[in-house]
Order: C-alpha cells, then sequence, then structure tokens
C-alpha cells in the first residue's frame, strides 16, 4: 500500500516537494495532537509555499512544547541505523519522513500502528514468554524478582512520600482524568508553559513506545513558577535547620552536599504537600501515555542537593528511576556556573532552545521554583557551581503498575558485578538488551566486564555498538573506548576517542590525565604542548587525584634543564591522594634533582653548597626507602625506582665521604663509608671506598678484612656468569 522513501531519495526531491512535505509533516503533527488546520488557516501564512512551510512549524512547534501527543499516537519508529555522526544532516531528514508515511497510514485507516497500552502491555507479555522460552526459567524467575523488588519499593516510597488513598483509582470516581484537563485545571495557573527538550539519540531504557519517544521528552515549566523564590528560601531555612548540611554523598567522582528527604521531615512534608498538589497531576499531565493517573506515581531516592565551593557539581550519570525530576530551590542571581547539564545538547541543533540567552547551549535554563521531568534513563549532571550556592530538589519516581524490567535487570546485572559475579552479571545484561536493544548502559556496563576480562575485540564491539546509538554523545563511552584501544595498543584510535570525550565533557581529570600518558608515549615524546597542556587542566581541576601529573610534568621540565620548576612539581606530587604510588617516585626524582645540585657545586667548588645538597637528596632517599619496600616490584615503572634508590643511595654516601675528606675530617669519611657497606653489604664499590678511606689513615688491619671481603663478592659474583 505504502512504501518507505530510502533515504537517498530524500535528497533528491526538488525544492518545492520538500516544502510540500514539509507542509503536510506540520499539518500532520498538528491532527495528530488534535487540531485540524483548514486551508484558510494555512493560506492566513501567506501566498507561497515557504513562507506556509514557515507558519505552519512554528504552529506546529508551539503546540508540541506543550507535551506529547495525546489524541492519537504515532507508530514507534525504529531506526535501524549505523549513523556516522557526518551522515546525521541526512539521517535526520529521513527519519521525519518515516514518521510522516507511518502518520499517513493511520490517516487511512491504518488502526494497526496505534499504539495502545494494552496492546504494548501484551506484547511485552509475549516477549517475556518468547524469552523465557529462550532462556529458561532463570530467565522468568528474574522477571518475577523484578516485579517483586518494584512492589518493595512502592511500598517503601508509600512510608515517607505522599501516595494517593487507594479510593481514588475506584471507577466510580467521577473526576476528569489528567488528559481531559488542561495545565490550568492542574496547578491553577494559566501563566505556567512548559518547554520542550529533546532526550537525544536513545530512547528511554523502558516503555520507549508508550513514551512516545522520539519526540522532546524533557519538560521544563516556564513562566509562573509552580513555587515562588520566599516559599523556596523558607525550605531552604527548614532543610538546614534539619541538618541538611552534615551530611556528605559521593557521586562517581565527585563529593556532594545535602541529604535524603527521609532524614529531613519538615522538609519532606513540604515535598510531599507539592507532589500531591502540583507534581503528581503534572507529570500525569505530561506523560499521560505512561502515566495513567497521577495516583500511580511514587517517588523514592529524594534529595535535597547543595552545590558550592567544595560540593561544586555532580558526575554525569542517569537517574534510577522511570522518571525523575529536578525542582530549581536558588534564584539564578544567587550562583554562578550551575544548571542541570546535557552532553546531547552540545552539538543538537533540532534543540528547540537555540534562542536561549544562555551561554552554553549545554546547560538547561531554569530558575527558582521551576521544575524539570523527564525520563529517568536520560544522561545528565549538575553543572560546577563556580561562585555562591545553589539547592536542587531531585527526586526519582517509580509507577505503580508499570515493572521497569530493563532497569531493574541492568541494576541487577551492576550489583553482580561490584560483587565478583562477572559471568551472572554478563547474564542479566544479555536479558536486559534482549528486552531492549537500544539500552546503552546495558552495552557499556558489559563492555566493561569483558574489559575486566581482558576480551578486549569483545569489549570494544559493545562500546562501539553504545556509541552508534548514542550518535557519539557519551564522554564516559567514548573514554572506555579509548582505554579499550589502548589495551590493544591502537595508540592514534586511542587518542581520537578521548579527544572526542574530552570535547563533551572538558572537566574529567582521569581523561586529561590519560591523554596526556598517551601522547608522552608517542615517537619522540609526541606533541609535548598539548601533552603539557593535559596534565595542567588535569592537575587544575584535582590538585591531589593525579600525581602522576605532577610527576611526568616535573620530568619534561626537569628534561628542559629547568630544575627548579622540576622542583616545585615533584613537591606538588608529595600531596598526592595515593601516596604508595606517587610518593617513593617523587621523592627519589627530587633525589635525583639533588644529587645533580651536587655535581654543580663541585664545579664551582662550592663545599658547603655540596654537602647541603646531598644530606638532603640523602634525606629525600631516606624517606623514600620505607615506601618502595612497601610497593610491589610489579607496579609500573617501580622497578626502575628502586634500582634508581640504589644507584643514588650509594652515590649519597660517596659524595659525603668525599666532601668529609676533602675538609680532613677521615674519621667521618670512614664512618659514612662503614653506612655504605651496612646499607649495601654486597656492593663491590662501597668495600672499596671503605678499603680507601682504611689505606689513607694507615688501618691496615681493618683493610685486609676489607680486601678479602672484596675477593669473597667477586668470586661470588664471578661464578654466576
Ligand atoms: O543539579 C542539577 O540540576 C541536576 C541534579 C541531578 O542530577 C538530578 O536532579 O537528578
Ligand atoms: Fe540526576
Amino acid at each position: 500500500q505504502h512504501h518507505i522513501d530510502p533515504p537517498s531519495l530524500v535528497e533528491d526531491l526538488g525544492d518545492d516537494q520538500l516544502l510540500r512535505r514539509r507542509l503536510d509533516d506540520a499539518k500532520l503533527d498538528l491532527w495528530a495532537r488534535g487540531i485540524s488546520p483548514n486551508l484558510d488557516e494555512i493560506v492566513r501564512f501567506g501566498n507561497n509555499l515557504q513562507d506556509q512551510v514557515n507558519g505552519m512549524e512554528t504552529w506546529q512547534s508551539q503546540v508540541a512544547k506543550q507535551g506529547p501527543i495525546r489524541k492519537a499516537r504515532y507508530a514507534s519508529y525504529h531506526h535501524n541505523k549505523k549513523t556516522k555522526p557526518r551522515q546525521k544532516q541526512k539521517q535526520q531528514l529521513a527519519n521525519k519522513n518515516d514518521m510522516m508515511l507511518s502518520w499517513i497510514s493511520m490517516l487511512h485507516g491504518g488502526g494497526d500502528n496505534v499504539i495502545s497500552s494494552s496492546s504494548t502491555a501484551a506484547a511485552m507479555k509475549t516477549k517475556i514468554q518468547q524469552l523465557t522460552q529462550h532462556y529458561g526459567s532463570a530467565f522468568a524467575q528474574a522477571i518475577e524478582q523484578n516485579q517483586q523488588e518494584h512492589d518493595q519499593d512502592c511500598q517503601e516510597s508509600c512510608r515517607y512520600f505522599y501516595c494517593a488513598p487507594a479510593s481514588s483509582l475506584s471507577p466510580n470516581n467521577n473526576n476528569k482524568t489528567t488528559q481531559d484537563q488542561t495545565l490550568e485545571d492542574l496547578i491553577g495557573t494559566n501563566r505556567t508553559t512548559i518547554r520542550s527538550y529533546s532526550m537525544g539519540a536513545v530512547p528511554p531504557e523502558d516503555f520507549a513506545d508508550e513514551f512516545g519517544f522520539p519526540l522532546d521528552l524533557i519538560k521544563v515549566t516556564q513562566g509562573q513558577p509552580l513555587f515562588s523564590r520566599d516559599e523556596a528560601k523558607h525550605v531552604i531555612d527548614m532543610a538546614e535547620s534539619e541538618g541538611l548540611s552534615s551530611n556528605e554523598y559521593v557521586s562517581g567522582k565527585y563529593k556532594l552536599g545535602g541529604d535524603w528527604l527521609t532524614k529531613l521531615p519538615q522538609t519532606r512534608q513540604w515535598f510531599n504537600e507539592k507532589l500531591e498538589k502540583t507534581m503528581f497531576p503534572l507529570l500525569s499531565f505530561l506523560f499521560p501515555e505512561i502515566v495513567s493517573h497521577p495516583s500511580m506515581l511514587r517517588a523514592h531516592s529524594v534529595s535535597l542537593l547543595k552545590y558550592n565551593a567544595s560540593h561544586p557539581r555532580t558526575d554525569v550519570h542517569i537517574d534510577n528511576g522511570i522518571l525523575a525530576m529536578t525542582l530549581a530551590m536558588t534564584p539564578q542571581d544567587e550562583y554562578q556556573g550551575g544548571g542541570t547539564f546535557f552532553e546531547h545538547f552540545a552539538v543538537t541543533s533540532s534543540n528547540s532552545h537555540d534562542d536561549t540567552t544562555s551561554m552554553d547551549s549545554t546547560i538547561l535554563p531554569m530558575d527558582v521554583g521551576h521544575a524539570t521531568l523527564r525520563p529517568g534513563s536520560v544522561r545528565h549532571g549538575g553543572q560546577r557551581v563556580t561562585r555562591g550556592t545553589r539547592y536542587i530538589l531531585g527526586a526519582f519516581l517509580l509507577i505503580e503498575d508499570r515493572v521497569e524490567h530493563v532497569r531493574r535487570l541492568k541494576n541487577r546485572g551492576s550489583d553482580l558485578r561490584s560483587a565478583g559475579n562477572l559471568d551472572a552479571a554478563a547474564q542479566h545484561f544479555e536479558w536486559a538488551l534482549a528486552l531492549n536493544p537500544r539500552c546503552t548502559t546495558c552495552l557499556k556496563d558489559w563492555a566493561e566486564i569483558l574489559h575486566k576480562q581482558q576480551r578486549y575485540e569483545e569489549a570494544e564491539a559493545k562500546i562501539r555498538q553504545a556509541l552508534e546509538l548514542l550518535e557519539y554523545k557519551d564522554s564516559d563511552a567514548l573514554f572506555t573506548l579509548g582505554m579499550l584501544l589502548s589495551e590493544q595498543g591502537k595508540d592514534q584510535e586511542c587518542m581520537d576517542a578521548y579527544r572526542q570525550s574530552l570535547a563533551l565533557n572538558s572537566e574529567d581529570a582521569e581523561l586529561l590525565y590519560n591523554l596526556g600518558v598517551k601522547i608522552g608515549e608517542q615517537p619522540n615524546n609526541g606533541d609535548r604542548i598539548e601533552e603539557i597542556l593535559m596534565y595542567k587542566r588535569c592537575i587544575e581541576l584535582d590538585p591531589i587525584g593525579f600525581g602522576g601529573a605532577w610527576l611526568n610534568l616535573g620530568t619534561i621540565l626537569a628534561e628542559d634543564g629547568n630544575l627548579d620548576d622540576a622542583e616545585t612539581m615533584f613537591i606538588k606530587a608529595l600531596g598526592s591522594s595515593k601516596p604508595l604510588e606517587v610518593k617513593p617516585k617523587a621523592m627519589i626524582n627530587l633525589a635525583l634533582i639533588y644529587h645533580n645540585k651536587v655535581g654543580q657545586a663541585f664545579q664551582q667548588q662550592d663545599i658547603d653548597a655540596a654537602k647541603a645538597a646531598v644530606l638532603q637528596a640523602a634525606s629525600y632517599l631516606d624517606s623514600a626507602k620505607p615506601l618502595l619496600d612497601q610497593v610491589s616490584s610489579f607496579e609500573s615503572g617501580m622497578q626502575q625506582y628502586q634500582s634508581q634508590y640504589n644507584t643514588l643511595r650509594l652515590a649519597c654516601h660517596r659524595n659525603l665521604g668525599q666532601i668529609y675528606a676533602g675538609t680532613g675530617d677521615l674519621a667521618l669519611c670512614e664512618e659514612e663509608f662503614r653506612r655504605a657497606t651496612d646499607a649495601f653489604p654486597t656492593e663491590i664499590q662501597a668495600w672499596q671506598m671503605l678499603g680507601r678511606v682504611l689505606e689513607i689513615q694507615g688501618k691496615k688491619e681493618a683493610m685486609q678484612d676489607v680486601i678479602s671481603k672484596i675477593q669473597q663478592l667477586q668470586s661470588i659474583k664471578g661464578g654466576r656468569f
């Protein structure tokens, strides 16, 4: 009956034909949202086609911003594609046409394309049955466990957070359904509107069809706030008086301030009222296909986060719930930086927020009293706050009648992985992917397991699959890809992946460090300037986490002959948060610098300076020794440092002995060389030094002992070869 144009045809369309298609497209979208523009209305936009297209598209985007399609739905379309970033433009065009064609089939009565929630539920049931046949009872048990965990989580939620009384669900209850109400009915103001943003290339992990992906599913309130600046201030004051600031969380690489609402009862009371009166009705209004009634919503993992200088940001992450919301609790004029960060905004031109005054297109603008409501699986983060304090209230949500099998299987996989049960973990990711082949977090977690098992090629395949789905907009996946390529010796590709990752998230200290090291490993030391820049950016972000960056900077400077600056770098490295890995190396490097100064002082015949430098070098070496003894020599590069230690320490004994001899203090000289033979009893050189000072002093008997010791050592050494 109808066919879908292959993408190549799209490009060949003439201008007029393309405009006509866009006009139809806008018409169909409006129609799907319950508006049927007639010819008069279209002509009002102008006499030529271009003006009509512009007018219709503006109208359509305004309507679209109010929420997802409510009166009708179109078939989910699956872009089964291998998108390369540069092909994106063409692909988007093709996808638009796919959608249009499926709507045409609806217009012609193609009712089987319309998704009803009962038909998707039935489809899910069938899929689970099929997968049970394929995977066996272990799969069925895992599904059963999902249901149990879901029920428990919902019950637990109701212990702390607002849950509608059971009666609100009764069929006799004559309330209008949310779908029939306007935003004004729901939240009591006609001055609040909704703005929608794309959630990127990857659909929600669960219930993507019901959500209506690829519609713009990140919803932000605009205009009249949901609560006032004063109300927000009151809540923050209350939370602070309840001890908000005594807690701290860890979010990936960062520490986060704030606390759970379960621990802040008064703040929770305020929040619960907001849930009942505003947020649950609003969520049901905005996501009617998935939230059949406000009473179905459950809140869990609700926290009030506090960003400031000591707790500036979160990692990029996904939230653990089918839906998530963020309430802005601080006026934008009270802090700098901050905001919710979305990596996929960076290059997506199709986002509807081009006209904002925000400098950074990856940050979603949201002032106090406003809310962001979105599928939980969208990647996002709390942007670094550079001045002042910013509070937000974040909540993960569940829906009573919707068990998220993909998310739950994946989470259990992650737990199994943490517990070291890698095979069972991989099994869970396989199951989750069987339910949703576009679960990118499943692919990423699985890749990390394969990485740990040193199955680099398989891991690379999985991570690339995830990256294709993400249109390469995931800094963490690109980072993992870089590491996998590095393991396989593909250095150029590795550096490309790291650089792409950096373009998305310039604030990843580990990434900056790894890229710097990789550049430094290249023949002729790679691009020194880029390498140095990476280390500098790394230590700016994290001055103690990456002592290796200070070490490498120091080494580069020392190689350039700039020993004073090199020394400063090595001293900084001593402050590393990983003392065993970094400190002994820093100390040995510092000893090397001082050893060098000894040589210079000798040349200038400045004996006092030479002595001071030797003592300093020796002191660094003596502090390094117990640390060196603790680290395994298998640790990368450690063996080299251990032999450096021996050479340098012996040299210090020799230099100090010579200085004493030079000032005529032979007793002190002998004492120093005896220390050398005590510390290095198998080093012939040490005995030879001692022998010489004994000879000068005419201590014949003692010298005889030393000579026989040397002969003994020489015979052992000789016998070995
Ligand atoms: O700080 C923000 O805007 C986002 C914080 C966050 O991760 C969340 O609310 O889920
Ligand atoms: Fe979050």
